[in-house]
């Protein structure tokens, strides 16, 4: 057999039959469920008559809508308490595994399929969520999907696919102290643009992915999609077998020794051709930091605003000046000259326990700056109390952060915790298009320990500063 990618090894495992036009239908084995994206599929599937094919494959959770404050009160929002009552109906329903809102393994759909074992090597992972790529950390080929599909797989745990291309990113050289996986996605997007992944599975290489934490990875892996890619990709290795050991819905026993043996099989061969390979050297990255309204819009923390007459076409400096306009940002201003309001940590990509330590690290006996309001939102219920027990809440609230009850939260304007008009928020979330906080709100992505340095410094300012690193 020809040298296969680890992307045409888990295709090929999965492929159930190519037509000929060349889609392609996939076995699926696990389905991620929350209450944005299921509320159709489901009516779908009573409308038909449909029976589920496999309720035990699916994982489902509330995450978008859920208030972050007083939860147990229950969800005062209508919109909010409409869809998460919907979730719950179907889900009682059709037998399908829950975990309630105040149940502690609750949180967002990306944070706790890792965290249950119910992500693995090898296998194919789906959910009506962009940033479904997040469970590719694992070596697994987990990408979003539309409702139709959602009920697709619900009905016939398969789905019809286009195979993408292959896209190899090499991260040469190890990154600096202070800096994470967080900057390694942000300096990606900023050099090959939020298209350029397009129509690729993008694997991520390299000594600096091999010395990822499992929440790097997924970090990494979370990005992906604004990189325009299908999904993101890492070889699963030592650091993934032991992140996922003794996790409730991982194999045990003979089986795990069993799931280990295949899983140890899962990586590009040497002699492996990719469409297309992107090599950065990351040994001298700095902070990252957005100033536009694109993630692809990001620049060094020591480096200033860009000039929209330095773009390369007219295209690009009408939609860098829109950008500017809506931001209310100056060429040529220094990033760390920037003041905020807000400063979010949380979200799939950075609410993971090892975000907090990194945000806490830096707000330990400090305060956050007058006039700026900061939220911390664990990623899950089981990163809560990770955090609770290593003291990283009272950290935060001394310093002035609220600490909250997981959740999306600030990620996007779904529920509550929204920004008002013209606030500018440093986020460790993963977009920045106009609105995604609040109607004429301002984000700015970063990573957690650069969210925390802006908050208790009034404006972004070079992390490693605090750190003293
Ligand atoms: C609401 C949901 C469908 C959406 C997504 O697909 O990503 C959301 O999670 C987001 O991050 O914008
Ligand atoms: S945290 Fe943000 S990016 Fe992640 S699933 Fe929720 S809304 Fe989407």
């Amino acid at each position: 057999m020809s040298p296969r990618t680890l992307y045409d090894k888990i295709w090929d495992e999965h492929l159930v039959t190519t037509r000929a036009d060349g889609t392609s239908l996939l076995y699926i084995d696990r389905h991620l469920v929350h209450e944005v994206t299921s509320p159709q599929a489901f009516e779908g599937l009573r409308e038909a008559g449909r029976p589920l094919r496999r309720p035990n494959a699916i994982l489902s959770v509330a995450d978008h809508n859920v208030p972050t404050i007083d939860r147990e009160k229950g969800i005062a929002d209508e919109t909010c308490r409409l869809q998460v009552e919907a979730l719950e109906a179907n889900v009682a329903s059709y037998g399908v595994p829950y975990l309630p809102l105040l149940d502690e393994r609750q949180g967002i759909v990306h944070v706790v399929g890792p965290e249950q074992g119910f992500t693995l090597p090898g296998t194919t992972i789906v959910c009506g969520d962009s940033h479904t790529s997040t469970h590719g950390a694992f070596g697994a080929l987990a990408f979003g999907i539309g409702t139709s599909e959602v009920e697709h797989v619900m009905a016939t745990q398969t789905l019809p696919q286009r195979k993408s291309k292959n896209l190899r990113v090499r991260f040469e050289g190890a990154l600096p102290a202070g800096l994470g996986a967080k900057d390694l996605a942000l300096a990606l997007i900023g050099r090959i643009g939020t298209a350029g992944g397009t129509g690729h599975v993008m694997e991520f290489t390299g000594d600096a992915v091999r010395a990822l934490s499992m929440e790097g990875r997924m970090t990494l892996c979370n990005m992906s999609i604004e990189a325009g890619a299908r999904s993101g990709l890492i070889a699963p290795d030592e650091t993934t077998f032991a992140y996922l050991k003794g996790r409730p819905l991982a194999p045990k026993e003979a089986l795990w020794d069993t799931a280990l043996a295949h899983w140890r099989t899962l990586a590009s061969d040497a002699q492996a051709s990719f469409d297309t390979d992107v090599v950065l050297d990351v040994s001298a990255l700095a902070p990252q930091v957005t100033w536009g309204t694109s993630p692809q819009w990001v620049t060094d923390v020591a480096g200033r605003v860009p000039d929209p007459d330095q773009a390369t076409s007219a295209e690009d400096r009408q939609a860098m000046l829109r950008a500017l306009e809506y931001m209310d940002l100056k060429p040529g201003t220094p990033i760390e000259d920037i003041a905020l309001q807000a400063v979010f940590i949380g979200s799939c990509t950075n609410g993971r326990i090892e975000d907090l330590r990194e945000a806490a690290a830096v707000a330990r006996g400090r305060r956050v700056a007058a006039g700026i309001r900061a939220l911390v939102v664990p990623g899950s219920g089981l990163v809560k109390r990770q955090a609770e027990a290593e003291g990283l809440d009272r950290i935060f609230t001394e310093a002035g952060f609220e600490w909250r009850q997981p959740g999306c939260s600030m990620c996007l304007g779904m529920n509550d915790d929204r920004l008002a008009e013209g606030v500018r928020c440093a986020s460790t979330s993963n977009r920045n298009f106009e609105g995604r906080q609040g109607r004429g709100s301002r984000t700015h992505l970063v990573s957690p320990g650069m969210a925390a340095a802006a908050a208790v410094a009034g404006h972004f300012t070079d992390v490693r500063r605090l750190m003293g690193a």
